[in-house]
C-alpha cells in the first residue's frame, strides 16, 4: 500500500484549498477505484457475498411461484403442474407427489435463503471492514508523507473527518447497502423473468413502472450527489472549528470569548444542519414517490388481472387467459417489490454518501508529494556534520522569504541565528530538515545536496528542539524513547540526566512511568522542554537545531537547559536561533538575518565592533535604549507594524 504514491509532480501549482478541491473533483469512478485498489486482498469474500446474496434472493422467489402453481394445479385443478423455466419431465406426475414436491422445495428454498443470508452478511461485512481498515491505514500513510505546504493549508478537523467519518461511511455502504443493492437487482430481474414467463402481457403492465422508477432514481442521484458533497464539506468545517476551539480552550477562557465562540460554533453547526436538511428533504420526496409508484403498479395489476380472472376474457387490447394462481403469483411478487424498492432510497442515499466520502479520501491520496526520496537517493552513513548553504532563496508562496543565504558550518561548529522577528531564521533551518525545498541554490550536508539524500538518513542526522515541543500522550519514558524505540532504560535515564531532567522526573508520582497527559499538559513548559532535549540526546544526532529552545522558560530553568545544550553541542554542528543574544555569545559564528538576508556575520565581538544591527539589538537587551540610533528605532516600528496583521489574525 505504501507504494501507491503518485510520481512527484513539480509544485508549480500552489497547494491551496482550491487546488485540493480540484483534486477531489477530478476523481473519476471513485467506488470502482476503491474496489480495485483496496478490495483486492478480500476479493474472495466479496465474491462469496455477491453469490450468496444472488442465490438467497433467487430462492426467496420460489415459494410465491409454487403457491400460485399449487392453487391452479393442486387445489383448483384447472392447469397442469408446470414451473417457469423448469422442464416438465423433471416434475413428479401424481398430485400427491406434486404436493409433497412443492412442500419440500418451499421448505428447502426458505431454509436455504436463511443460510445464504447469513453467509452474505458475514462475508460482505468482513469485506467492508477489511476495506475500511485498508483505506484508513493507506490514507493515513499517504497523508503523513504529504508536504508541509498541505498541512499549512488543511485544518486538522477536516483531516480527522476524512480519516474517521469518511472511512466509516464507506463501511456503512459496503456491508449492508451494497448487499441490499445486489439483492434488489436480482429481485427485479428475477421477478421480471418469472412474470414474463407466466404472462408477458400482464408483466408489461406490472413492470411498466420500473423505467419510471429508474428515471426518478437517476434524477435523485444527480441532485443528491451535489448536496452530499456540500454536507461532507460542512462536517469538515464544523470539525475544524471544534478542533481549533478545544486546542485553544485556555485562550478562550482567559479572553472571555466563550460567547463569541458559542456563536461561531452555532454558525458552523447551523450551516451543517441547513445543508443536511436540504439533502434530507430530497429523501422526503424520493422515498414516498417510489412507494407510490410501486403501489400504483400493484393496484393496476390487481385491477387488470382481477378483471381478467373474473370475466374470463382479457381486458382492452390484451389477449389470452389468466388463472387465479397466476394472478396470485403476480400480486405476491409485486408486493414483494415494495419493501426492497422503498429501500432504494436508502441505498442511493448511502451510495452518494459513500461516493462523496471516497472522493474525499482518494482526493487526499492523489495530492502530489514533492518532498520525497529521489529515485537514486543516497543514505548518509556516518555524518561529519558539515553544512553548507549555497546561495539559497525560498518563499512559502509567491513572495520570497529568504534571499541568497550563503554560509558554511564546519563539523562541530556552533552557529547562532539572530535577527528581528519574521526575518526568516526558522525558515532557514526548516530547509535544512527538508520540510520545504529551496527555490534556488542548494543546501549540502557533508557535500551531498539534501535533495539527493534519503529523507530518513537526513532527518535522522538532525536533532530538532523547538520552542514548544510536542509530547505524545503516554509516559515520560515513552516520550524520551520516541524515535529510538530500542533504547534500554539505562540509556533513557542517562539521556535524562544529561538533559538536567532526571531529578524532576524522579520526583514525579510514578517516576519515568508517569503519564504526562495529552501533549504533555501535566508537565510545566520547562519540564517539557527538558524531556524533548533528553529525547534528542538519546537520538544522538550529528547536527543539532535549537530554535529558541529556552525562550519559554524562567531564568533558572534556562540555566539548566543551557548547560545541557552546551554539553550536547560541544562536539556537534549546532544551530541555535535565539532572541536572547547572550545565548549565542559563545557561538563560533553568528548570522544576523534581516528581512530574509544575512545582514551581518561574525563572532559576537566582531559584530559588536561593526556597530550595526547586531550591536543595536545587543544594546536593546542590555537596556541601553537611549543609545540607539534613530533609524534603528524607525525600522523596528516599521517591522512590528508589518507583523501585526499576521500575529493578530486568528484563522
Ligand atoms: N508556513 C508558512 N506559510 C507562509 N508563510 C510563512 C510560513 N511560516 C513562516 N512564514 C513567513 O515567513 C517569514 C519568516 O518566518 P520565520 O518563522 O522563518 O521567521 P523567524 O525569523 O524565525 O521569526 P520569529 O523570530 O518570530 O520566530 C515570515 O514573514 C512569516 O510570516
Amino acid at each position: 500500500m505504501a507504494n501507491r504514491r503518485e510520481p512527484p509532480v513539480s509544485s508549480d501549482r500552489a497547494l491551496d484549498a482550491e487546488y485540493i478541491e480540484q483534486r477531489r473533483e477530478s476523481i473519476e469512478h471513485p467506488l470502482l477505484r476503491l474496489f480495485v485498489e483496496f478490495g483486492q486482498g478480500s476479493r474472495r469474500w466479496f465474491a462469496i457475498g455477491v453469490l450468496s446474496s444472488t442465490l438467497a434472493r433467487f430462492l426467496s422467489l420460489i415459494p410465491p411461484v409454487l403457491l400460485g402453481v399449487a392453487i391452479d394445479s393442486l387445489f383448483e385443478n384447472t392447469k397442469a403442474f408446470t414451473l417457469p423455466y423448469v422442464p416438465t419431465a423433471w416434475l413428479p406426475e401424481t398430485t400427491a407427489a406434486q404436493f409433497w414436491f412443492a412442500v419440500v422445495v418451499m421448505a428447502v428454498a426458505m431454509v436455504g435463503a436463511a443460510v445464504l443470508n447469513f453467509v452474505r452478511q458475514s462475508t460482505l461485512n468482513l469485506f467492508s471492514h477489511r476495506v475500511k481498515h485498508e483505506v484508513r491505514t493507506a490514507s493515513y500513510q499517504r497523508m503523513q508523507r504529504l508536504d508541509m505546504e498541505f498541512f499549512n493549508e488543511m485544518q486538522t478537523g477536516e483531516l480527522m473527518s476524512i480519516l474517521s467519518n469518511d472511512t466509516n461511511r464507506l463501511e456503512q455502504f459496503l456491508d449492508s447497502m451494497m448487499g441490499e443493492a445486489i439483492q434488489l437487482g436480482v429481485l427485479i430481474l428475477g421477478t421480471a423473468a418469472i412474470l414474463t414467463a407466466i404472462n408477458p402481457q400482464l408483466a408489461a403492465v406490472t413492470l411498466a413502472v420500473i423505467p419510471v422508477a429508474g428515471a426518478f432514481t437517476y434524477w435523485f442521484m444527480r441532485v443528491a450527489e451535489e448536496r452530499y458533497a456540500d454536507v461532507r464539506s460542512s462536517v469538515g468545517d464544523l470539525n475544524s472549528r471544534l478542533e481549533n476551539n478545544l486546542g485553544g480552550i485556555e485562550v478562550i477562557k482567559s479572553s472571555n470569548t466563550e460567547g463569541y465562540e458559542d456563536e461561531r460554533v452555532r454558525e458552523h453547526s447551523y450551516n451543517y444542519f441547513r445543508l443536511d436538511w436540504l439533502a434530507l428533504r430530497l429523501n422526503f420526496v424520493y422515498r414516498p414517490g417510489l412507494e407510490a409508484l410501486i403501489s400504483i403498479s400493484f393496484v393496476l395489476t390487481f385491477v387488470v388481472g382481477g378483471l381478467w380472472v373474473i370475466t374470463g376474457t382479457a381486458p382492452g387490447p390484451l389477449t389470452g387467459t389468466l388463472s387465479t394462481g397466476d394472478l396470485v403469483i403476480f400480486l405476491l411478487l409485486t408486493q414483494r417489490l415494495v419493501e426492497p424498492l422503498s429501500q432504494m432510497g436508502t441505498i442511493v442515499d448511502r451510495y452518494e454518501d459513500a461516493k462523496a466520502s471516497t472522493k474525499r479520501i482518494l482526493g487526499l491520496m492523489s495530492i502530489p508529494v514533492s518532498i520525497e526520496n529521489a529515485p537514486d537517493a543516497t543514505a548518509l552513513d556516518t555524518v561529519a556534520g558539515r553544512v553548507e548553504y549555497d546561495d539559497v532563496s525560498f518563499g512559502y508562496g509567491e513572495e520570497r522569504v529568504l534571499h541568497d543565504i550563503d554560509f558554511t558550518a564546519e563539523p562541530g561548529d556552533t552557529v547562532g541565528l539572530v535577527g528581528p522577528t519574521g526575518a526568516g531564521k526558522t525558515t532557514v533551518l526548516k530547509l535544512l530538515l527538508r520540510l520545504y525545498d529551496v527555490d534556488e541554490g542548494a543546501i549540502r550536508v557533508d557535500g551531498h545536496d539534501v535533495r539527493d539524500l534519503t529523507l530518513e538518513s537526513l532527518r535522522g542526522a538532525i536533532g530538532y528542539v523547538g520552542q514548544e515541543n510536542f509530547l505524545f500522550d503516554g509516559t515520560v519514558r515513552e516520550n524520551i524513547r520516541y524515535g529510538k524505540f530500542d533504547a534500554d532504560d539505562a540509556a533513557v535515564i542517562e539521556a535524562a540526566k544529561r538533559a538536567e531532567a532526571h531529578e524532576f522526573i524522579a520526583n514525579l508520582p510514578e517516576g519515568y512511568d508517569t503519564d504526562i497527559g495529552e501533549r504533555g499538559v501535566k508537565l510545566s513548559g520547562g519540564q517539557r522542554q527538558r524531556v524533548a532535549i533528553a529525547r534528542t540526546i538519546l537520538q544522538d544526532p550529528a547536527i543539532l537545531i535549537f530554535d529558541e529552545a529556552t525562550s519559554a522558560v524562567d531564568t533558572e530553568t534556562e540555566l539548566l537547559i543551557q548547560r545541557s545544550i552546551d554539553d550536547l553541542a560541544a562536539d556537534r554542528t549546532t544551530f541555535a536561533i535565539a532572541h536572547r543574544l547572550s545565548t549565542v555569545r559563545d557561538a563560533d559564528r553568528v548570522l544576523v538575518l534581516d528581512d530574509g538576508r544575512i545582514a551581518e556575520r561574525g563572532t559576537h565581538e566582531e559584530l559588536i565592533g561593526e556597530d550595526g544591527l547586531y550591536a543595536n539589538l545587543w544594546r536593546v537587551q542590555a537596556g541601553e535604549i537611549g543609545d540607539l540610533p534613530e533609524e534603528f528605532v524607525a525600522r523596528a516600528s516599521e517591522r512590528v507594524a508589518q507583523q501585526t496583521p499576521d500575529s493578530a489574525g486568528t484563522d
